[in-house]
């Protein structure tokens, strides 16, 4: 199913994303402009994402600033799977960073007000986004990095495993990993499966039923993250490891989309995106009953 989901990501744009793309055309979308910055750079902030461009290397840094947590709203949301989009449809970008402008904090995953006492309208609209935040991750033909500067529980964990790559900075308070059953939620099955793609099926197992939080020094050991390093250099060493992932060989291959690099699959939209708000393991569906679903990886 996330090979399925990862295959149908890039060209599937679901209800209000699509609707505020098409807003954004006509100029209405004002969190996203545009300025000019020295040495082919560009950047562009919204509230809450500032995406930086280098044009000469094709990187972009995107760049989480929402305190006080980065928690994941449905505006948060929203403005990051544009921002990922207009990167995507960038021929010059390659490769994006993803980091966080907060002290201590990467992401603390879902905005917990967006669960509480919302509309089924609201928590369906809500749902969808958090999943084509995952979709457009997971399923980018850029090369992704995380570079993970502080703790990143439950849906921040996601992002991290939604990327190719993952540094961490070695500070050892600082925690990542999916403890959705210690909050007494149930991870749905994408978020299993991202997990397990990562850290394979018996440390899944355990992380999840378990609803563990993993050091930064953990995580390196179960292969949640794949580097530690100091704090001040998480984001040069994203930059430095970006930089030897884009030097594999992959836009020339033939056959190859120019913009589909050699670790990616090709992408050519087959199927549209899954509407998993109407899973049985969604939060928005009547079925939905969290102790009886299985973490099982
Ligand atoms: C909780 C679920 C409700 C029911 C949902 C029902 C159905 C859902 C079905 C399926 C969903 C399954 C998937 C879930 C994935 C998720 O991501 S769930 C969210 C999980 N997130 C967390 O558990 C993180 C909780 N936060 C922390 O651990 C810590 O806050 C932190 C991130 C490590 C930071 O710690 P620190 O000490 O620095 O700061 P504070 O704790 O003092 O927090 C500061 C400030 O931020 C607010 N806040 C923290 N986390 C969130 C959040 N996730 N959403 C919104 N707001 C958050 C916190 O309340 C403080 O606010 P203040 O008191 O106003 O200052």
């Amino acid at each position: 199913m996330a090979t399925l989901l990862k295959h149908s990501a890039k060209y599937a744009l679901s209800g209000r994303l699509a609707r505020l793309c098409v807003h954004s055309r006509h100029g209405g979308l004002q969190c996203l402009q545009p300025c000019l910055l020295p040495h082919q750079r560009s950047a562009s902030t919204g509230s809450k994402i500032l995406v930086e461009m280098d044009n000469s290397t094709g990187i972009a840094v995107l760049t989480m600033k929402s305190p006080p947590v980065n928690s994941l709203s449905l505006d948060f949301l929203t403005e990051f799977s544009i921002s990922l989009e207009k990167l995507e449809l960038d021929r010059g970008c390659r490769g994006v960073i993803l980091t966080s402008a907060l002290p201590k904090i990467f992401s603390a995953g879902l905005d917990i007000m967006e669960m509480c006492g919302k509309s089924p309208e609201h928590c369906g609209e809500f749902w969808k986004a958090v999943q084509e935040m995952w979709l457009r991750l997971y399923g980018s033909s850029m090369i992704t990095i995380a570079a993970i500067n502080g703790s990143s529980p439950a849906g921040g964990c996601l992002m991290a495993l939604a990327c190719d790559y993952r540094i961490m900075a070695e500070n050892p308070k600082y925690s990542i990993g999916l403890n959705e059953t210690q909050l007494g939620i149930v991870a749905p099955f994408w978020f299993k499966d991202t997990l397990v793609n990562t850290v394979g099926n018996r440390v899944a197992e355990l992380s999840l039923q378990l609803g563990l939080l993993y050091s930064a020094p953990d995580a390196l050991r179960t292969g949640l993250v794949d580097l530690l390093v100091p704090e001040d250099k998480v984001l040069s060493t994203a930059s430095q490891t970006m930089t030897q992932w884009l030097a594999i060989p992959g836009e020339n291959a033939i056959g190859s989309n120019p913009r589909v690099s050699s670790s990616k699959v090709d992408l050519t939209p087959k199927v549209h995106m899954v509407d998993l708000s109407h899973s049985s393991e969604s939060m928005c569906s009547l079925n939905w009953i969290p102790w009886t679903c299985s973490n099982r990886a």
